[in-house]
């Protein structure tokens, strides 16, 4: 099939590689020219394992990019990846959805056959019935249901493991109010189920598909949360809280997988659509209880980590080593790291900063240009008179000789990786 994708960041430019290795024709759209160019030249613009090469396999033939509109006049679907931020108060802020919307609207004025539009982004329910599909009417000229179809499939693929997530996902989910846009979203997505046939297809309406991906999040977010929780009352009792969340992941009811407790959750897409979904239930008159502590619980991590460092070293003037700036291991994405309230504390507390990661201190440069940044993490524990390890990249587990170099060696922990050893003064976070 001939499909559009309108926003090629993490999400457009994932589908639309692994949609051309699907077998189907995919064209990106994006306002953003150096993303056109570099996947016109077969590069991918974003870091993700596995991605050029399905770009340099596919560019100039299944997979290409444009600026232009006019290219979805020749496409059968439309796929909206654009971002969906959250504005101050945590509602989630359409602007950018809407203004391409528009975009699209108006092009499909032009459009003589049917066509599918369907939502890509996490949007809050009713978003693809209340706000979309009028936007596309009002600038297109034709009647949703008549003239075309919407739809919503949100995703679920995670960054640094999105092209094999979008390939073998536990579930795709298929939200459509019309038998004719329900026959066309599976059409496009018979080619992935036959490749990855353990996958459920969970085909609903296009509320509940919005919702599912708020509800799934929400639940990973709270599933971290709550360890966090149960492990912060394990270490007030001195109980080794990684032996407890490890022996209750036995249970097949609660599984293992997002009970790795520490300094919390951060990243581009749990902070702000938790924050969205509590928005739009309490805009209905719902309080969600769950999820406000769900956020109230992260929040304090890092708190509770900085309280921990002051009994054993006044911030104030002291040099600290953050091992860690990235918002978890693989990635560059410093997004609502939990670095960031770390660091803000710190400095704020008189602290002499200096920032390790192995990817990600260009962009947390861009955040915190005045504290020092180290090339290794032998280099930033160099003379360091406490370090707090905030990511759990495999390199920090490994350090073990480099903790000598400290001035005095106090290590917080948090996320449970560095091996305790003599010589050292070392505190976990849980
Ligand atoms: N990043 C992730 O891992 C996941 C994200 N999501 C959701 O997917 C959606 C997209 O997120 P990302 O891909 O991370 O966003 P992103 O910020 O990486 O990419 C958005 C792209 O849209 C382009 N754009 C902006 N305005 C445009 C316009 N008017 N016309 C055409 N292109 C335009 C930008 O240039 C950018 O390349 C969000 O709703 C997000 O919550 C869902 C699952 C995973
Ligand atoms: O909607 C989205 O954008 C995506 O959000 C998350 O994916 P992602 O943010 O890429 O990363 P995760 O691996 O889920 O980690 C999120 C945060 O939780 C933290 N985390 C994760 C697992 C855990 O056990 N403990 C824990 O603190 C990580 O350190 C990280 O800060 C979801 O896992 C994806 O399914 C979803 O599609």
């Amino acid at each position: 099939m001939k499909l559009s994708i309108i926003g090629s960041g993490y999400v457009g430019t994932t589908i639309a590689a692994c949609f051309a290795d699907l077998g189907h024709d995919v064209v990106n759209v994006d306002i953003d020219e150096d993303v056109v160019e570099a996947l016109n030249d077969g590069r991918s613009p974003i870091h993700e394992p596995g991605l050029d090469e399905l770009i340099e396999e596919h560019a100039g033939d299944r997979l290409r990019a444009t600026t232009d509109y006019d290219a979805v006049l020749d496409t059968d679907v439309t796929f909206l990846a654009l971002t969906t931020p959250s504005d101050d108060d945590g509602h989630i802020d359409l602007s950018i959805m809407e203004a391409a919307t528009k975009s699209l609207g108006s092009t499909l004025a032009e459009k003589d056959s049917d066509h599918l539009v369907v939502t890509k982004s996490t949007v809050v329910p009713t978003t693809t019935e209340e706000v979309i599909t009028p936007i596309l009417e009002e600038h297109s000229g034709k009647t949703a249901g008549e003239d075309f179809d919407v739809g919503m499939n949100p995703e679920f693929l995670r960054e640094g493991s999105a092209v094999s997530d979008f390939l073998d996902p536990d579930k795709v989910v298929l939200g459509s109010n019309t038998s004719r846009g329900a026959a066309t979203m599976r059409a496009v997505f018979d080619p992935l189920l036959e490749r990855a046939p353990d996958a459920a297809l969970v085909e609903t309406g296009i509320r509940e598909a919005e919702m599912i991906k708020y509800a799934n999040n929400a639940f990973l977010a709270a599933k971290i949360s709550l360890a966090n929780d149960l492990a912060n009352i394990c270490k007030e009792y001195g109980v080794d809280s990684k032996e407890v969340l490890d022996a209750i992941g036995l249970d097949s009811r609660i599984g293992s997988a997002f009970l790795g407790a520490g300094v919390g959750w951060g990243g581009s897409c749990f902070p702000k659509d938790v924050a969205a979904i509590v928005a739009a239930a309490r805009d209905v008159g719902y309080d969600p209880a769950m999820l406000e502590a769900t956020m109230e619980v992260n929040d304090r991590q890092p708190v509770r980590m900085l309280d921990i460092l002051r009994d054993h070293v006044d911030p104030d003037g002291a040099r600290v080593a953050v091992l860690g700036l990235a918002f978890k291991p693989g990635t560059d994405d410093v997004r609502n790291s939990r670095a960031i309230p770390l660091v803000d504390a710190l400095v704020d507390a008189g602290a002499d900063v200096v920032g390790y990661d192995p990817v990600a201190t260009a962009n947390f440069r861009e955040k915190f240009p005045d504290i020092d940044y180290a090339d290794s993490a032998a280099a930033a524990l160099d003379g360091a008179d406490a370090a707090l390890v905030v990511t759990d990249w495999d390199e920090f587990a490994a350090l073990d000789d480099e903790f000598d170099a400290m001035s005095e060696a106090v290590v917080v922990d948090g996320r449970r990786i560095v091996t305790r050893r003599d010589g050292i003064v070392y505190e976990s976070l849980v």
